[in-house]
């Protein structure tokens, strides 16, 4: 691949399951050295997505290439150079870390004498080292996540495909995977990530589609997303009570400004003047005869720009996400 060709080359691609088009006519390219985030709500289609680039599910129209080779017919090639780490561990339970490593190493076909020292290495890196000889079945959610990852650079690829790294993690191994993966982009890797937390893709990407319904809303740097929002006033309330039911009064009032709820009790509030937003929402506290415990003006963050371009709050997202969906 030569340098000028990018990482991921997807036009039009199109995914339907009968009636409904869970990847809607998509186009965006990776360069190579990026990490590229796709950022949306469950059932988005950032799976499916994925699940076309890496062979799994064919796509119904358009067209993907890989460091260069199209597909499908260059999936093998492609393969070849690159990773995937399924939102579901593939790894064996009753296997040791280490085992599992020299057993992705010998299906990818790594040099038998590199076999051994690669995957100690990378124990090494990711911090497992001293559990090595420690089945998978007994470590804990972060660490299988780490050694999943760990098992796709087996093969040294170019390219890494992570689907929704941190689901299911606490904060703190969250925290300490997002810094692994910001070290093998520091590296070199490509690395397209799929996540449905607004902070990770912050923290981690270096451009960002947001997709909504199969669709991409917007392809931006987190920077760029934000300062979307940075030049409008955003004022946020928070009621004494709940305030949901009466949504569409408030919306009324508002004219061009935009109001997205946080909770039922709490408001942001985008666009418009700010002045007049105060004037609107403090006659509206006193018609509705629920007061304001606070109200204050704020930066915008990388979710206000979220809400402006995909019309949907985190909290829908995250409400949206189901827990019970097993991921390893
Ligand atoms: N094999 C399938 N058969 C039928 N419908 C499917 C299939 N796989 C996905 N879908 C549907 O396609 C849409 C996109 O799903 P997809 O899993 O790609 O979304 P996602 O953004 O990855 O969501 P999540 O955050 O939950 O992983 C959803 O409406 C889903 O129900």
């Amino acid at each position: 691949m030569s340098r000028e060709e990018p990482a991921i080359l997807v036009d039009g691609l199109v995914k339907r399951y009968g009636e409904l088009l869970a990847v809607d006519h998509i186009s965006f390219q990776v360069t190579e050295g990026e990490i590229y985030g796709f950022l949306g709500p469950n059932g988005s289609g950032k799976t499916t997505t994925i699940r076309m680039l890496v062979g799994l599910a064919q796509p119904d129209e358009g067209s993907a290439s890989l460091l260069g080779y199209h597909l499908p017919a260059g999936i093998n090639q492609a393969k070849r150079y690159m990773g995937v780490v399924p939102d579901v561990s593939n790894l064996y339970d009753e296997l040791s870390a280490l085992d599992n490593l020299l057993f992705m190493a010998q299906l990818y076909g790594v040099p038998h004498e590199e076999q051994k020292p690669r995957a100690e290495q990378l124990l090494r890196d990711f911090g497992l080292y001293e559990r090595r000889n420690d089945r998978f079945s007994a470590f804990s959610r972060g660490m299988k996540r780490a050694l999943t990852i760990a098992a796709a650079l087996i093969h040294q690829p170019r390219l890494l495909f992570l689907d929704e790294p941190t689901t299911g993690l606490d904060a703190a191994a969250a925290r300490s995977l997002r810094a692994l993966i910001s070290g093998l982009s520091d590296k070199g890797l490509t690395i397209f990530l799929t996540t449905h937390y607004l902070e990770e893709a912050d923290l981690l990407c270096d451009r960002i589609a947001i997709l909504v319904r199969g669709r991409i809303v917007r392809i931006d740097t987190p920077a760029g997303l934000k300062r979307l929002v940075q030049t409008e006033s955003l004022v946020e309330f928070t009621f004494r009570g709940d305030i949901l039911p009466l949504a569409k009064e408030l919306e009324s009032r508002l004219g061009k400004a935009k109001a997205a709820f946080l909770d039922p009790r709490r408001i942001r509030i985008y666009g418009g003047d700010p002045a007049q937003i105060f004037d609107t929402i403090f006659q509206f506290s006193r018609d509705i005869g629920i007061g304001i415990e606070a109200a204050s003006t704020i930066r915008p963050s990388l979710e206000d720009a979220f809400i402006k371009v995909a019309g949907l709050s985190p909290q829908v997202m995250a409400a949206e996400k189901s827990p019970g969906k097993g991921r390893g």
